[in-house]
């Protein structure tokens, strides 16, 4: 019978010296999917991750994993001299088994079977943590690890990346990632949890997180800002206030927003410039990560 849960932890503790990275960390992976681990710098998610594939021990708690795990932590390393095919052969014959077995298909499934004779040094950053990927793969792994694999990408090897881990998941392998940006989790994952100060602070659905995100934000600059913070007390669904680097931050949904940039006009109050700052889930992730004392967080349910 298939596995509900790909991963549970209760009370994971990791102390390095002073610094506890995770202090008492309680979560559920759901079998299937992809479920992001997200925070800012700090926050404990790759101590997690090392501790999910057996890198270090933690110091107190229970971590229980569904069987075949592979993946990687930060950047996937590799012999530079070697060719990505050969990298991989040295890996599965390490691994033994059918691994050898993997690689023409590891390669192909991440897009660089035309590329597997040329040096693993002359690859660049996203065709490394593409063979990373290939490289977990030989496993046949039912969950795959991967910490941050579109960090320092750019736009068009972030696009491809993301959507060969939608693919990996669609075949039926559940994917933990770790990943700073709410973005990201946004547009891929189905599950998340947010972490701060080595804690979970939100574990569950993308669905439910967004229930609970506040109003969108915007950067307003008009002709005339008190003017336009009158005229916003008067009308429902918009707040108004002086936004810290000039002009006023404006926190409405989209039909809210149109009727005050509408008022604004009528008042004779002209719009300079109205940007998009922060969407619902970025806003709510800011929340949920702010240093704050832990009672002052909402939606503490891991
Ligand atoms: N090997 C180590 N020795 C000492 N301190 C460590 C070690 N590994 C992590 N830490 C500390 O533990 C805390 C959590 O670090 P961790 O790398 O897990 O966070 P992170 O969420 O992955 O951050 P980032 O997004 O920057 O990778 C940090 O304060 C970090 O300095």
């Amino acid at each position: 019978m298939p596995e509900v849960t790909a991963v549970e932890a209760r009370g994971l503790t990791k102390r390095y010296g002073d610094v506890v990275a995770a202090d008492g960390i309680d979560l559920v992976v759901p079998a299937g999917g992809v479920h992001g681990l997200l925070g800012p710098n700090g926050a404990g998610k790759t101590t997690f991750l090392r501790m999910l594939l057996g890198l270090v021990r933690p110091d107190a708690g229970t971590l229980r994993v569904c069987e075949g795990v592979a993946g990687f932590v930060e950047s996937p390393r590799f012999y530079p001299y070697l060719s990505g095919e050969r990298n991989l052969a040295l890996l599965a014959d390490l691994d033994g088994g059918d691994a050898a077995d993997r690689i023409d298909g590891a390669l192909r499934r991440v897009g660089l079977d035309e590329r597997r004779g040329e040096k693993a040094g002359g690859y660049s950053h996203g065709m490394r943590q593409r063979l990373g990927i290939a490289a977990a793969l030989l496993r046949a792994p039912q969950l795959l690890v991967l910490d941050e694999p579109a960090d320092g990408l750019d736009p068009a090897g972030i696009r491809a990346m993301r959507a060969l881990v939608a693919e990996l998941a669609d075949e039926g392998r559940t994917v933990l990632l770790s990943s700073h940006h709410m973005a990201e989790a946004e547009e891929l994952c189905d599950t998340v949890t947010v972490m701060r100060s080595g804690r979970v602070v939100y574990s569950g659905t993308v669905e439910e997180l967004r229930g609970r995100a506040p109003d969108p934000a915007h950067r307003l600059r008009t002709s005339d800002d008190d003017e336009a913070l009158t005229l916003a007390g008067g009308l429902p669904g918009v707040r108004v206030g002086p936004h810290p680097e000039g002009g006023l931050t404006v926190h409405a949904e989209q039909p809210a927003l149109d009727a005050f940039a509408v008022a604004l006009g009528r008042a004779g109050v002209a719009v300079r410039a109205l940007r998009l700052e922060a969407t619902p889930l970025e806003a709510l992730f800011f929340r949920l990560t702010e240093a704050v004392p832990t009672e002052d967080v909402p939606a503490e349910d891991a």
